[in-house]
């Protein structure tokens, strides 16, 4: 079982702002959900996790050893799929592994070889192992970014954004992908679609201005809106009164009406129940 320990951890660019502010958790082998809006603190906290980034303040441990101290370690025994992925042109999908596999350490040219050809398998590229990366779909390309975050077996490998721009079937089958992975080692999935965290992990967190929101396993946190979220179909005129009155989670239209769900104690009138979701969870935790 390998072990992520962040502990206070605190970053603030040049410019004032501050992305991470004082994160601590635990994350162990499985898929692990990084949820949070835009400018949330995502990709900041990736890029320091991988040693991209140093950290003004806290500490990371990986299986125990302080990777601030010995970069080296986790670089070894991760992977990483960043946000934009580039590729060389005029390279194939094998030569570019095996180009990034020897930068990775990967020595043994008959191992290299054989770890290439498993991997284009394992991401359902083998056919296209000659082709240039650069011509691929997007979907190909993020299949791609996997096995090459896969070079070198890590232990732990962190996905930023992985399915934006995919269409439905690509996110399914990349989620398929990445769900496989993540029985054996700790994959990170950071992410702002809820549907792609409630779909493959098993524990999350949700992340807002460099802060942590809520933290543990989804349905846990789930649970804690029992007979709580309400819902009810309004008017459009009538939207500001709702929004001074009740506790809102979200507004949004259902088949072109608008509808309202609240957090709620009691039953609100005019209100019906409605069984709470990740969803529910990730605005309420926002609104906080
Ligand atoms: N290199 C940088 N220098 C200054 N500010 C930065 C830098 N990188 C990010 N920021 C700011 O830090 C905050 C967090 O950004 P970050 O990219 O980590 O968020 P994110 O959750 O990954 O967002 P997104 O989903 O939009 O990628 C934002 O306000 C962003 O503008």
């Amino acid at each position: 079982m390998n072990t992520l320990t962040i502990k206070n951890l605190s970053k603030t660019y040049r410019n004032g702002i501050k992305a991470i502010n004082n994160i601590s958790m635990e994350i162990n082998n499985g898929m692990f959900g990084l949820l949070g809006p835009n400018g949330a603190g995502k990709s900041s906290l990736m890029r320091t996790i991988v040693g991209l980034q140093q950290a003004d303040e806290g500490e990371i441990y990986f299986n125990g050893t302080d990777i601030r101290k010995d970069s080296d370690f986790i670089k070894k025994q991760l992977g990483f799929l960043p946000q934009d992925f580039g590729v060389y042109p005029k390279v194939s999908a094998y030569d570019l592994l095996n180009h990034l596999a020897i930068l990775k350490g990967v020595n043994d040219a008959v191992m290299r070889k054989k770890q290439i050809i498993d991997l284009l398998e394992k991401v359902n590229l083998i056919a296209h192992k000659n082709k240039e990366v650069y011509t691929f779909s997007g979907g190909m390309k993020q299949r791609f970014g996997v096995a090459q975050a896969l070079l070198g077996n890590p232990q732990i490998i962190i996905v930023d954004e992985p399915t934006a721009g995919l269409d439905p079937e690509e996110r399914n089958r990349f989620n398929n992908l990445l769900s496989e992975i993540g029985e054996d080692i700790i994959v990170i999935l950071s992410t702002h679609l809820v549907e792609d965290v409630r779909n493959l992990c098993s524990k999350m967190a949700i992340i807002k201005n460099g802060s942590l929101l809520a933290y543990g396993s989804p349905s846990d946190m789930i649970k804690q809106l029992d007979h709580k979220v309400w819902i009810r179909k309004i008017e459009r005129n009538e939207l500001n009164d709702y929004l001074q009155n009740y506790q809102i989670i979200s507004n949004h239209l259902i088949e072109k009406q608008l509808h309202i769900t609240v957090l709620a104690s009691q039953q609100p009138e005019g209100f019906s129940l409605i069984e709470p979701n990740l969803e529910h969870l990730y605005f309420h935790t926002l609104n906080q």
